[in-house]
This record gives C-alpha cells, structure tokens and sequence, in this order.
C-alpha cells in the first residue's frame, strides 16, 4: 500500500528524439508540486540507438520491438538504480509506434520488470487506455503542466510548448482551480520539431542534431516547400490532435534538392510554423510561451517562433523551471496521479469523451500486479 499524503515520486522518459533517458524526482500529491528533487540523465549509446530507430513503426511482438524494449528497461534500470528512495516511479518507456485512430499506441518497455529490477511499484503504460477510450492517447503533460501554471502564480492565460522530436502545446487559463475545469486546458501536438532536423542531420553529416541551430543559421529558406506545409491539412484539424514522430517523414524528399545548409534552415522554419499555425487554434492569446525540450536551445528555431507568434517566447527556465527534465518530472506527477486514481487526459487534452486514468501499476512487494 502507498502511503497517504504526498509522494516522493520519481519519472523517466525516453522521448521521441531518441537522446537518452532523463529522471527526475518530485514530491506531490497529484495536484499540487510540494518540491523538485535530484534528476538524472544517462544518453543511449550509438549500439542503443540504432536498435530503438530500428524498432520505429513496428508494434508489439516482433524481433526489433522485443530488442527495442530489452534496451528501454535495462537503460531505465540503470538510470534509475540512483532513486531506489522514491515511493513510485513513474515509467514512459519509448513510443515506437503512435496511430491512435488505427493500430493504437505502442510504448516499449514493461514497468512489471522494471518493478522487480528496482523494488519499488512502477507505473506505466499511461497511453492505452486513453487510446481504448477514443482519446488520441497524447498529450499527456498537460496535466502537469496545468500544476506547473499554479506553481509559478500564472494569473493570465500562459501556453506551454515542449520542443521535441514532436511539439506540443498546452494553453492554460490559470482562473481555473483544476485540469477538468472546461475551459481549464486546451493541448494538442503542434507537429514536426527536431525529428525531421535530426534526421537530416544524422543522414547528411552523420550528427544527431543541428548544435545551436549553427547550421539552419546559415542557410536560407525555402518558401514554396514551406508554404505547401503550411498549408497541410494537419492544420485545420481542430485540437486536440497528437502526432507519430514519423508522420511527415516526406519532409526529407521535400528538401532533398536543397544544399545542407537549406535544408535545415527549412526544417527549422518547419517546426516554427508547425507552432504558429497550430497557435491558431489556441482561445486567447497567452501572456506568454514557455517552451521546454531541446529546441529552446536552438536560436534560430526561437527566433522563427517568436517572429511568427504574435506574442513573448522564453525558455521555462525565465520562470524558474527546467526545460531538460520537465517530460520525466510530468510523468512523477501522472504517476501518482494514477495510484491517487486521478484522471490524467480529458477531454480537451486528448479528445478523450469524459476525463479518465490510465496506467497500470506494478508492485512488486505484491504477488500480483494491478
Ligand atoms: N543545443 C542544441 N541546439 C539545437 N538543438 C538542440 C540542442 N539541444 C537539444 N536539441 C534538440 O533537442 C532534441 C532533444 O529534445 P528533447 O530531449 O526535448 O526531445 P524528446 O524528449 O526526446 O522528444 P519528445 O518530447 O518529442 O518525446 C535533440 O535531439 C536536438 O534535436
Ligand atoms: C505518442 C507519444 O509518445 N507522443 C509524445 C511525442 O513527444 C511529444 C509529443 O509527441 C507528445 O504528444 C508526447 O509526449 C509528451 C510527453 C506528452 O504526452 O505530453
């Protein structure tokens, strides 16, 4: 049994860029963030990475999904053998596979040996149910983002945009006192962010990504072929909506023809516009954008951002967050919003027709798993 009160819950995330796994330590009680604790950050080696990329688009129970997950729960054992403290650990895993409309949600990785390798209870597979019940199963953050709003004092209107392999935005009326308020929360996937960068960067100069932005820096451009993205029907498509990383794989033949330097300076502008015209959508304009994830460390891309919302873009860390471990730090936080039986997707979040949970958790201090 977990104890009443507050939870030192720790979360690990191994995001759709394929870096690494980040943890990080929180104490809450589902609804409130009490305090931040240690975090913890281990990248997969280049052998781990190209099992995982090789797991991309297959769903369970082939060779590559079963290599894929022995590489998410033995790199999550490690990484997370430093919070053995924590009362629950709340467990991603790796998305292989995202068609929420079709096949479902596929995370690799099974919290129930994760629990036995650590001894503490282990929540996890957070997307599926949500998935069973007609929501997009993603995003999920929102909901901690809405506990983010309430621990800086937001009083107006403020938009969260994490900046991943994928983006995705959450808009938040602070007036609210909780998530499932209606008119609380409006979250969606933005689109395309580093995944299509990285993917350029790794086939054409073999690196992982664009570092600061120094190669779209010097590029110009290409306005038709990011019109004729702009203008992709992913965009009328009301919110909320979520994204699989490989959804505009196309992107890479779009830009084939275009010097290195073009190239990534199109795929920036890409997921610059991805935000702006997904901002469209958005009930009022937000005070401001506080963008967590990798891409805030990209100038060039915050920059397009900025030129192409019409409102202040700023790292979380203006706010006195940390934007490299706020992915892990969400999922402590749905993790205990799970044992606390809380919901963690609505239905402005996910689509999802009423707010429910998700996840399964595993106990190993049990016989049996719940
Ligand atoms: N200094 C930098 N300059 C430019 N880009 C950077 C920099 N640092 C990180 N990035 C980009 O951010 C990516 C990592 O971002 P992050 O860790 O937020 O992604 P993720 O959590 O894996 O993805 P998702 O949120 O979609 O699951 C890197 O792969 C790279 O593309
Ligand atoms: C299916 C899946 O893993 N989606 C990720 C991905 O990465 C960013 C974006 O697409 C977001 O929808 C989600 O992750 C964050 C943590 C979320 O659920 O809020």
């Amino acid at each position: 049994m977990l104890k009443r009160g507050p939870l030192r819950a720790a979360g690990a995330m191994s995001g759709t860029s394929l870096d690494g796994v980040d943890a990080a330590m929180l104490l809450t009680d589902g609804h409130r963030i009490m305090e931040f604790g240690e975090t913890a950050y281990r990248a997969y080696t280049e052998a781990e990475r190209a099992v995982l990329r090789a797991g991309l688009g297959h769903w369970p129970g082939t060779p590559e999904t079963e290599a894929a997950a022995e590489v998410v729960e033995m790199v999550h054992a490690e990484v997370l053998a430093g919070f053995a403290t924590a009362d629950l650990v709340g467990f991603h895993g790796q998305t292989l596979a995202h068609d929420p409309r079709g096949q479902g949600t596929h995370q690799a990785g099974c919290g129930r040996l994760l629990a036995e390798a650590l001894g503490v209870p282990v929540v996890w597979d957070f997307r599926s149910n949500d998935v069973r019940m007609g929501g997009e199963g993603a995003p999920l953050a929102p909901a901690y983002h809405f506990a983010l709003a309430k621990w800086i004092g937001v009083r107006a209107p403020v938009a969260f945009l994490n900046l991943g392999g994928v983006g995705n935005l959450t808009w938040i009326d602070p007036r609210h006192d909780r998530p499932e308020d209606p008119g609380a929360l409006l979250a969606f996937d933005t689109g395309p962010a580093n995944a299509p960068i990285n993917d350029l960067m790794q086939a054409r100069c073999g690196l992982g990504y664009d570092a600061d932005g120094a190669l779209a820096g010097q590029g110009t451009v290409n306005e038709p072929v990011l019109q004729r993205f702009a203008g992709h029907r992913w965009f009328t498509r009301m919110p909320p909506k979520s994204l699989d990383r490989d959804a505009f794989a196309d992107l890479q033949g779009q830009v084939a023809d275009l010097s290195d330097a073009d190239a990534c300076a199109t795929l920036t502008a890409v997921a610059a516009a991805a935000v702006a015209r997904g901002a469209e959508h958005i009930p009022t304009p937000p005070e401001r954008i506080l963008v967590t994830g990798g891409g805030r460390r990209n100038p060039v891309m915050m920059q397009m951002i900025a030129a192409m919302c019409d409102c202040p873009v700023a790292p979380v860390e203006d706010a006195g967050l940390d934007g490299d471990m706020l992915e892990a730090q969400a999922f402590a936080f749905l993790a205990v919003r799970v044992a606390r039986g809380l919901p963690t997707s609505f239905p402005a979040t996910t689509g999802v027709r009423a707010a429910i949970g998700g996840g399964q958790l595993s106990d190993p201090r049990r016989a049996q798993t719940a």
